[in-house]
């Protein structure tokens, strides 16, 4: 299997070097050249398998030869032994015909576990072989941060600096991610939105001396392997609702575009799904450039659904790809044009094969809360605001002749004061978590400097032991 770049103009790697690589060096994300299949009896075959065996099946094509059916079976199983719940992604029914696929019995209460507990082993596994030390820089609004740290804390050949917006994540994700006491963990709290501290990491991924020099990796969803990863959830889900025998639609509360592109993916290897629904808060530019064909920057405003305040969704560029016949020049002619003018505007036949993939919906602050509230008393759930987004868009879109699943992408006790606001009801955390508000918080504040960023990356990850 064999990977390349959305731009075109990037070597073409294994899916060990684009895993270990993350951002294209032409600025580009890399996708697998061509999207592998499975068959109906293939399919119809996992009913029934625990979520680990799907994991194989789905995730073995795109990976090849790079690592072996123990090594990869063997992390899949470490992976997930640490999840709250037997069946990993849960279903629940909301109401007649819509489901909840309940993505957050990870360690670090988010969706973001599925991925990045898989990546985590198979970095480990592809470092030692190779004898590497690496620098992993990642960008979050919340969710991602907390998830690399908690894959990554305490390793010896890893250093981990995440940045994230100062005062735009909850109080839970903040401390999620400043009291973990390994040496290797550096929470880096950035003066600006969640789209400053992605654009600050892409720079660094394009500034080619700082990137060698440091071993500069990456674990958002820029890197394929996360992707790859939430593939399989769709499968479970569907699967357990009678696919392949019948379709089955999705809705997904979306920011940074990765856990839709996932679904598309699904469907691309043959899932049968009607409907992939993208679900924004008010931070909507997704939803107007698939109403208007436009694609236009105006300001982040934060939300209570603040792990998906983004304008820039990275992710987006994979589907622009696609819709744009795989031609890497016009992808990266729009992406240009989103970084000096703002926006884009998306051609009528690309606009027409998004149409044809996606629909999309956007919930007001109001109506997020509204929904919370209503949920609990309709079928019992206790939604946290990103979840409630996406509920509220997949009643509006579901059929009754095709099951609707909602992607429920994070526990309500990560935005306990949203929920409480809704609902009177303050959700806690698990018992392991307790006393986070006890521990320390360990924090650096960082200007939206990027020769500032890579002055105190260079220096914080040469203050442990000599590196090789
Ligand atoms: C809780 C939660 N829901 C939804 C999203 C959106 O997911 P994506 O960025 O993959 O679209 C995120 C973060 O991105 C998140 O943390
Ligand atoms: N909502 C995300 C934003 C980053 O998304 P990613 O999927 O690209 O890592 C977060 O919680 O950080």
């Amino acid at each position: 299997m064999r990977y390349i770049s959305t731009r075109g103009q990037a070597p073409v790697l294994s899916f060990a070097e684009a895993m270990l690589t993350g951002l294209a060096r032409d600025g580009g994300l890399y996708v697998p050249e061509t999207v592998p299949s499975l068959s109906k009896d293939e399919i119809a075959a996992m009913a029934g398998q625990s979520y680990e065996e799907v994991a194989y099946r789905v995730m073995a094509p795109f990976v090849g030869d790079t690592f072996t059916e123990a090594e990869l079976k063997g992390a899949i199983a470490k992976a997930y032994a640490g999840f709250g719940h037997v069946a990993r992604a849960p279903l629940v029914q909301l109401a007649p015909g819509h489901f909840l696929l309940e993505l957050f019995h990870g360690p670090t209460l988010a969706f973001k576990d599925f991925a990045m507990q898989i990546i985590g082993q198979l970095f480990q596994i592809a470092l030692a072989k190779q004898g590497k030390r690496i620098t992993i820089v990642g960008a979050t609004s919340g969710d991602t941060g907390s998830a690399a740290i908690e894959a990554f804390k305490g390793l010896e050949n890893v250093d981990v600096f995440i940045l994230f917006p100062h005062g735009r994540v909850s109080d839970v994700q903040r401390r999620q991610m400043t009291t973990p006491a390994e040496s290797n963990v550096h929470a880096l709290a950035l003066s600006g939105t969640f789209d400053d501290c992605q654009n600050r990491l892409k720079d660094m991924f394009n500034d080619f001396a700082f990137r060698d020099e440091v071993g500069l990796a990456g674990v958002n969803s820029i890197n394929w392997a996360r992707v790859l990863a939430q593939v399989v959830y769709y499968f479970t889900a569907a699967v357990s609702l009678g696919a392949p025998g019948r379709k089955i639609s999705f809705t997904v509360p979306t920011g940074n575009f990765g856990d839709i592109f996932a679904g598309f993916i699904a469907r691309e290897m043959g899932l049968p799904i009607e409907q992939l629904v993208i679900a924004t808060n008010q931070n909507d530019i997704l939803h107007r450039c698939l109403s208007t064909g436009e694609y236009r920057m105006d300001g982040v405003k934060p939300s209570i659904s603040p792990s998906m305040d983004i304008q820039i969704s990275s992710n987006f560029e994979r589907a622009l790809f696609w819709a744009y016949g795989k031609d890497g020049a016009a992808v990266a002619q729009l992406m240009e044009e989103l970084k000096t003018k703002g926006g884009f505007t998306v051609s009528q036949g690309a606009l027409e094969a998004l149409r044809e993939t996606y629909a999309s919906g956007r919930v007001s602050e109001a109506e997020t809360a509204q929904t919370i509230t209503e949920e609990r008393t309709r079928s019992g759930e206790l939604l946290c605001p990103h979840s409630a987004v996406g509920v509220r868009v997949g009643h509006a879109h579901a059929r009754p002749e095709t099951p609707m699943v909602t992607l429920a992408t994070a526990h309500p006790a990560k935005f306990p004061d949203a929920v409480e606001a809704a609902t009177g009801l303050r959700p806690g955390l698990p018992a392991r978590m307790a006393d986070l508000f006890e521990r320390p918080e360990r924090v650096t504040r960082v200007p939206n400097d990027l020769a500032a960023l890579e002055a105190l990356i260079r220096k914080a990850r040469t203050l442990g032991e000599p590196r090789a």
